[in-house]
This record gives C-alpha cells, sequence and structure tokens, in this order.
C-alpha cells in the first residue's frame, strides 16, 4: 500500500503540469477549498445545511463528523454539485463553481459501497474516469498501473471486481477516483461496510494514499477514532448544518470515541 519514496505533502506521482489538467479543465494554482455560509438543500425544500463555512488548505485531508442526520453527506453532495446550493459559495482552488456541472469540478467521491462497475476488471473501474476524460490509450495504462502501486493492488489489475474483499474493493473505488487527478476528493463514511479489524487498517492506509496523491479531502465519518486517524483535522456539524461549538451537544474529541468507537 501507498509504497513510493514520494512522502512529502503535496507531491503527486507524476504531477500533471500545473494550468493545465488533462480533461481541459483551465487550471488554476491550488488554493485548496472553501465554503462560504453554504446552504444546501433537496427538491423537496428540506435545507440541512445552513450557513457552513470551511476552509481547506490545498492537500489538507479534513474529518467531518456529527450526529446521523446533521447533514454530512449533503455537504458533500453540495461541493460536488449533486444537491442544490441555495446559498453561499463552493470554491476549489479559487474558482467559485457554482455554474461547473459536476463532472468538470474535479471533484472525485468515494462511496461507502465502492459503487464499482461490477462488469469491469480491477483495471478498467480505475480506468473509468480517464476513459471519459478522454486520456489516450498509453496514458491510461501508465496511469492505471501507477494507482495500482500506489494502492497495492497491481497483481489483481485483471481481477473481476466481484472476486474482491469488501477492503480492497475500497481500495480499488479509490484509485478509481484519484486517477484523473481530482482536484478535491470526498469520501462518504469509505469504512462504514467493512468489519472493525478490517475499518482500523484501511483508515491508516487511506491516510497514506491521500498523503501520497496530496489531493484535498473531505472524509465523512461517525467514528472518531477513525476520522484521527485518517484526517489532519476533525470539524463537527452540528444542529443547523453549522460547525458545531466546540463540545456542542456531543462528546469531548480530545476524549476521543465512545466505548463503540461511535460519535453519534
Ligand atoms: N433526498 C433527500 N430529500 C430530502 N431530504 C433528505 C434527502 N436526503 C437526506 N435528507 C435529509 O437531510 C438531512 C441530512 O441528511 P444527511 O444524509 O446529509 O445526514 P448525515 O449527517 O450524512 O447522516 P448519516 O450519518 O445518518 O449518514 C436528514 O434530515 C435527511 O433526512
Amino acid at each position: 500500500m501507498a509504497r513510493t519514496t514520494r512522502t512529502s505533502r503535496g507531491a503527486t506521482p507524476d504531477p500533471a503540469p500545473r494550468g493545465h489538467d488533462d480533461d481541459g479543465r483551465a487550471g488554476r494554482d491550488p488554493a485548496g477549498l472553501r465554503l462560504r455560509a453554504l446552504s444546501v438543500a433537496y427538491p423537496d425544500g428540506t435545507t440541512p445545511v445552513r450557513g457552513l463555512d470551511l476552509e481547506l488548505a490545498p492537500g489538507e485531508i479534513v474529518a467531518l463528523v456529527g450526529a446521523s442526520g446533521s447533514g454530512k453527506s449533503t455537504v458533500l453532495r453540495g461541493i460536488a454539485g449533486l444537491e442544490d446550493v441555495v446559498g453561499g459559495v463552493v470554491e476549489i482552488d479559487s474558482e467559485d463553481v457554482a455554474a461547473v456541472p459536476t463532472h468538470r469540478r474535479g471533484v472525485g467521491m468515494v462511496f461507502q459501497d465502492g459503487q464499482l462497475f461490477p462488469h469491469r476488471s480491477v483495471a478498467r473501474n480505475v480506468a473509468y474516469g480517464l476513459e471519459a476524460a478522454g486520456w489516450p490509450r498509453e496514458r491510461r495504462r501508465a496511469r492505471v498501473a501507477e494507482l495500482l502501486e500506489l494502492v497495492d493492488l497491481a497483481e489483481l489489475a485483471e481481477r473481476p471486481v466481484q472476486s474482491l474483499s469488501g477492503g480492497q474493493a475500497q481500495r480499488v473505488a479509490l484509485a478509481r477516483s484519484l486517477a484523473p487527478r481530482p482536484r478535491v476528493l470526498l469520501l462518504d463514511e469509505p469504512l462504514s461496510a467493512l468489519d472493525a479489524d478490517l475499518r482500523a487498517r484501511l483508515a491508516v492506509q487511506i491516510r497514506e494514499v491521500l498523503r501520497a496523491a496530496g489531493v484535498t479531502a473531505v472524509v465523512v465519518t461517525h467514528d472518531l477514532a477513525e476520522a484521527a486517524v485518517m484526517a489532519d483535522r476533525t470539524v463537527r456539524l452540528g444542529a443547523g448544518g453549522r460547525l458545531a461549538a466546540p463540545g456542542e451537544g456531543e462528546p469531548d474529541e480530545g476524549a476521543g470515541p465512545g466505548p463503540d468507537g461511535d460519535a453519534r
């Protein structure tokens, strides 16, 4: 896993030149992710996130925790452009992405259950975003090999994904989401479908991979211990989809998780 000599912050294997992305998106200097007074609503008018301010430096990994229903997934969906931002601003590398469709935002997502394409091999799952972005075949191959190396699955490249363990499948999902070099990676409970032992190991591996990729990332979890392992910083969503004041309605972060490791 992440057997790479590039361990410094912000170092990406085979980095794309700044100012020119592989999918032709206009490049900008990295400035990270900034949410200003963000409000996100569903079509029925439910607005779980109201007035959220959050800033991530380039390459920073932030864990978003909070009670069930506090709006963690909704924040991610707003950043990705999957739900309506009805107030405030999402800026990625200093660009207001309000008018930018999801697939052009440079945002990658990893979900709880991986959501791999069942009829594609491991390598072809990882290649998916590169095909969609029109990368030429040789560059695709090289990038897929690099990513599979990063998540320590090179020897499984040709395996059908149905034959993978849960942990392996999540590592494929991680590689697939990182392959097109997203500006921001959003991970929604990436460990919650796995058993406890594996969760602890994969939390460490996810952190290593995110660091090696140097990607700015938001990880939603309800587990404070996992948040501490995976992220540089943990923030908590409180009532009304705003950041909670320290100690508000939840166990003290410094005290770590409760007996079951659950922050809810
Ligand atoms: N499609 C939808 N339409 C309307 N309301 C929704 C929709 N999806 C979620 N909600 C509501 O928005 C609120 C926030 O949901 P969200 O899934 O963002 O919370 P969460 O913090 O991620 O919860 P959990 O930890 O249980 O996954 C909840 O009250 C939920 O019922």
